[in-house]
């Protein structure tokens, strides 16, 4: 049986959760969850990602992107795992709850954002943007990715929790704010687009062009989030979410959710669904015949498969 983790939240339940090795807890906390007993301890098919940054809200910084990346990626390739729940750990001290306050304006250069000992006037390239590689990890990854969100989701946090699959937000203490413009930044990309798709066109322009703070309640109701739940029931409400998903066929969930993405990815979303259509094409005795012919070299005799309609 692997050790209790710390308590790196205050809703974490530390006794659900182990460590995962080669990701000791830094600008991130990553954990799977578990059922412990007398007989042992079972993993549960869902990981929990959490910025750990609460003194700046969770703004996150290069080295806090590629932790996340990182996690992220062994999450899509854990094969027993089926949702990944991303938080905020916190509070901080001064009691205020954060879920990601987007980009760390502190270390942010000419060109991006600054690893720790680049010079603030680095020449170009110094700088890094790569938190929409981690949107495009997330929503590529056929695992459905939940936002808990514990506090406030600021910024390029905004944009984390409208490229989430599902989002479930704390009534008490998430606070949804689109700072991008005040900071002479813009996610033009799935951030903004998406939250179109999510809220309607007009309450987006509005949610970014006037930044104006807005409760979890008012996100509920724009259909922003899914649920507004009591921040006691946050985490717990998360995990029942992916409970639920893991009762689910897991081919039907991964095509599920990579057609949800297509027409709004274009190419790459069609790459992405054709792949899988390709997998499941593979496993089928026609597509062997192919290529057990070329290995026999022989012509392939489709004679037994129907044209279906
Ligand atoms: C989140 C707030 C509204 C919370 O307000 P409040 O509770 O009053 O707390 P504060 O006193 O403001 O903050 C406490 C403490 O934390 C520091 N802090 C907070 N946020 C940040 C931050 N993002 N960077 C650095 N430091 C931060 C704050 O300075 C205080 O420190 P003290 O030392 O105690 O003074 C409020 O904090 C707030 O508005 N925060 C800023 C939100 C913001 O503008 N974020 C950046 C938006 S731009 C972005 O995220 C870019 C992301 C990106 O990489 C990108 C790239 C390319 C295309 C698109 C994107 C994209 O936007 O995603």
């Amino acid at each position: 049986m692997s050790d209790i983790p710390a308590q790196v939240s205050d809703l974490m339940d530390p006794t659900q959760w182990r460590a995962i090795d080669g990701f000791p807890d830094s600008d991130i906390t990553y954990h799977r969850w578990v059922a412990r007993s007398e007989d042992g301890e079972q993993d549960l098919p869902a990981v929990r990602i959490a910025f750990n940054r609460p003194e700046v809200r969770n703004a996150f910084r290069p080295q806090t992107v590629d932790e996340l990346y990182r996690a992220m990626d062994h999450a899509r390739m854990t094969p027993d795992v089926a949702a990944i729940i991303l938080t905020g750990n916190g509070p901080a001290a001064d009691g205020v709850h954060a879920f990601c306050s987007g980009g760390d304006q502190r270390i942010r250069g000419k060109d991006g954002y600054l690893y720790e000992g680049t010079a603030q006037d680095a020449p170009a390239y110094g700088g890094r943007l790569h938190i929409l590689e981690v949107q495009r990890l997330m929503r590529h990854s056929p695992k459905v990715v939940i936002a808990a969100v514990n506090g406030w989701a600021a910024g390029g946090g905004h944009s984390l929790h409208v490229v989430s699959d599902l989002s479930i937000a704390s009534r008490e203490h998430a606070r949804f704010k689109q700072t991008d413009a005040n900071v002479g930044s813009f996610d033009a990309g799935y951030g903004s687009a998406l939250l179109a798709r999510q809220v309607g066109d007009k309450r987006a322009r509005e949610i970014f062009f006037l930044a104006r703070e807005y409760s979890a309640d008012d996100a509920e109701r724009w259909g922003g989030v899914n649920q507004s739940v009591p921040h006691a029931e946050l985490e717990a409400t998360a995990l029942e979410y992916a409970r639920i998903v893991a009762t689910k066929s897991p081919q039907a969930i991964r095509m599920l959710k990579f057609a949800f993405n297509l027409a709004d990815d274009g190419l790459a979303g069609q790459q992405v669904f054709a792949g899988e259509a390709t997998r499941m094409a593979y496993m089928t005795e026609e597509a062997q015949e192919g290529r057990d012919a070329f290995l026999e070299r022989r012509d392939p005799d489709w004679t037994r498969f129907p044209y279906a309609y």
